[in-house]
């Protein structure tokens, strides 16, 4: 079988190669794009989309417009990553809270029902890098994880095509098997 193709849209992580590299080890090939220059469609290029970690404090949705425009259009699985789950959220009506920067592993109250944590136990330890957090789900969306720092860790639109997780599934071996039960939804 042909493997996929994971779109990884740069929204300027520190992290994008090891980004890159889970969704290759777990048998899809990648390509990445610049937040600006992501494509209109997808139109059966890719399987799915992952929407990388931001260094920025608030967004401007004019600036990510085109993104999300494509993510909320799009027919395929899409996964934002720290601060690319901000993006979605916030392009929905969420509102970001600011919290004390938190960097390292935390433990996170999972909902094990959805496929997302198929491989996972329902207390999961992720690692964190980000000051803002999500105090409530925008509409359209659930909250899948919560932590004592945050009641969205993880959020899932009601049809179950978009995901977002605060913390980096990039690091970390919870965060890796995370991303595993993502990339079984298009692989
Ligand atoms: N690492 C990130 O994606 C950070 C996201 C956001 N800028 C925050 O500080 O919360």
């Amino acid at each position: 079988m042909a493997r996929s193709r994971v779109l990884v849209v740069n929204n300027g992580t520190l992290s994008l190669k090891q980004l890159r590299r889970r969704f290759e080890d777990l048998g899809s090939d990648t390509e990445a794009v610049d937040a600006t220059s992501v494509p209109a469609r997808i139109d059966g290029r890719y399987q799915a989309v992952v929407l990388s970690g931001t260094k920025v404090r608030a967004y401007d949705l004019d600036h990510y417009r085109p993104l999300v425009d494509l993510v909320m259009g799009a027919d395929v699985p899409v996964l934002g990553i720290c601060g690319g789950m901000q993006i979605i959220a916030v392009a929905a009506g969420g509102r970001l809270e600011d919290g004390p920067q938190r960097v390292g592993g935390h433990e996170v109250q999972v909902d094990k029902e959805d496929p997302l944590f198929t491989h996972v136990k329902p207390t999961v330890t992720v690692f964190h890098r980000h000051t803002l957090y999500l105090q409530e789900a925008p509409e359209g969306f659930r909250s899948i994880g919560r932590s004592e720092h945050a009641p969205v860790e993880f959020l899932r639109s009601d049809d179950g095509r978009i995901y977002g997780a605060q913390a980096h599934l990039e690091f970390r071996s919870d965060g890796l098997e995370i991303l595993r039960g993502f990339a079984q939804q298009f692989q």
